[in-house]
C-alpha cells in the first residue's frame, strides 16, 4: 500500500517538486565534501572552494533542474577524455583506434604507468586513463597541435552549440608539474603508440583538460549520450548511435578509474569524472518505470573536493542518492 502511494506520488512529481528534492539532497550530501580535498598537484586547482557542490539535470524534453553551485565554471580535466575518444573514432573509425588503445578496465589509478611495461605490446588499456588519453590526443585529426586541438573543439561545439574556452592559467600551471604525464608520453612514444611528438601530445592533452564548462554543459553531453547520440534539444542525430553506445560502455567500465566497479554497483549509470571535481553522467531511458527522468537524462556535477581515486567525493554520494531515489541505475 505504502509502495503504491509512493509510486502514484512519483508519477505526479512536478518539475518544481523535483527541483525542491534535488536542492534538499544537495544540502544533505554537502557534508561529504569534507571527505575529499581539492587536487593540489595542479597548482591552479588548489584554490577551488572545497565546500561547493552543484548539480544540473536535463531531461529528454529539455526540462532542466539545478541545485547548489551549478553555475560555477570549472575545467573539464578527464571528462574531456570522452570527447577526444569520440573525436578520434569519428575520424579514423573504431578498428583503427582500437589498434592504439584498448577498452579494458585496469583497476589502477588514472596516471599509473605500471601496465605499459607489464604487457607487450604496450597498448594502453583504455582511453579513460591518462596513458590512453595521451595516445588518443595524438590521434586527433590534423598534423599540428593546433589542428588536432581544433578537431576536438569541433566535436564539443557540435555537442554544446558553442565553442568553449580554455583556462590558460590551469593549462600552464599543470604543464609545469606534468612529470607523470610526460613520463607516460615518452614511454608511449618509445613503444610506437604516439602519432605525434611527445611535447605536442602533452600540449593537446593538457589543453583539453583545461577546457571550461559548467554542470549544464556536462548534463547536455550526458543527455546526448543517454539518447544514443540523438540530441533531443535540437532534434538531430549528432553522433552515430553505435559510437554513443560504445562510449557509454567504456564510461561505465573505466570512467571512474579504480572506483568504476563500486560506482556501477551503487550508482549504475555511465559516468566520467575529472580531478577538478566534475562528473558527467548519461542516464538511459527506463522502459518499464514511470519515475522522474524515466525517458533518460544527462547529469552534470561539480564538487572540487576529490577522493583517493580522483573522483568528486560529495559528487559520487549525491549521484548515489539521486540514483537510489529516482531509480536511475541501468541494472
Ligand atoms: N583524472 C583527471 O582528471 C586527470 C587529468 C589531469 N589533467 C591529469 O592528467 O593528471
Amino acid at each position: 500500500m505504502i509502495k503504491e502511494i509512493k509510486d502514484i506520488h512519483r508519477n505526479f512529481e512536478t518539475k518544481s517538486e523535483c527541483a525542491n528534492r534535488l536542492h534538499h539532497w544537495v544540502e544533505k550530501n554537502r557534508r561529504y565534501t569534507e571527505e575529499g580535498t581539492c587536487a593540489s598537484y595542479i597548482p591552479a586547482l588548489r584554490h577551488a572552494d572545497p565546500h561547493q557542490l552543484g548539480v544540473c539535470i536535463i531531461g529528454h524534453d529539455g526540462e532542466i533542474i539545478k541545485g547548489g553551485e551549478a553555475d560555477v565554471v570549472f575545467t573539464m580535466q578527464s571528462v574531456s577524455k570522452v570527447i577526444s575518444f569520440m573525436a578520434v573514432c569519428l575520424t579514423h573509425g573504431l578498428a583503427y583506434v582500437l589498434k592504439h588503445v584498448d577498452v579494458e578496465p585496469t583497476g589502477d589509478p588514472y596516471n599509473s604507468i605500471m601496465r605499459l611495461e607489464l604487457k607487450k605490446p604496450a597498448r594502453p588499456f583504455n582511453p579513460m586513463i591518462n596513458a590512453g588519453a595521451i595516445t588518443v590526443a595524438s590521434l586527433l585529426p590534423g598534423v599540428t597541435k593546433e589542428e588536432k586541438f581544433a578537431g576536438l573543439l569541433d566535436v564539443l561545439e557540435m555537442l554544446l552549440g558553442r565553442r568553449p574556452s580554455v583556462d590558460e592559467a590551469v593549462f600552464f600551471s599543470e604543464r609545469e608539474t606534468a612529470h607523470y604525464n610526460f613520463a607516460l608520453a615518452h614511454f608511449l612514444k618509445a613503444e610506437g603508440f604516439l602519432k605525434c611528438g611527445v611535447e605536442d601530445a602533452i600540449d593537446i592533452y593538457l589543453r583539453q583538460c583545461a577546457i571550461e564548462v559548467t554542470t549544464e554543459d556536462l548534463a547536455r553531453i550526458g543527455l546526448v549520450l543517454a539518447c544514443d547520440g540523438y540530441d533531443p534539444l535540437c532534434s538531430k542525430q549528432v553522433l552515430p548511435s553505435e559510437l554513443a553506445r560504445l562510449t557509454k560502455a567504456v564510461m561505465l567500465t573505466c570512467g571512474m578509474y579504480n572506483a568504476s566497479g563500486k560506482f556501477a554497483a551503487f550508482v549504475g549509470a555511465p559516468s566520467k569524472s575529472g580531478v577538478s571535481g566534475g562528473i558527467m553522467t548519461a542516464v538511459p531511458p527506463r522502459r518499464h518505470k514511470v519515475t522522474p527522468f524515466h525517458n533518460g537524462c544527462g547529469i552534470g556535477i561539480y564538487s572540487p573536493a576529490i577522493d583517493e581515486a580522483g573522483n568528486s567525493a560529495a559528487g559520487v554520494k549525491l549521484l548515489q542518492h539521486i540514483s537510489a531515489e529516482w531509480e536511475l541505475s541501468v541494472f
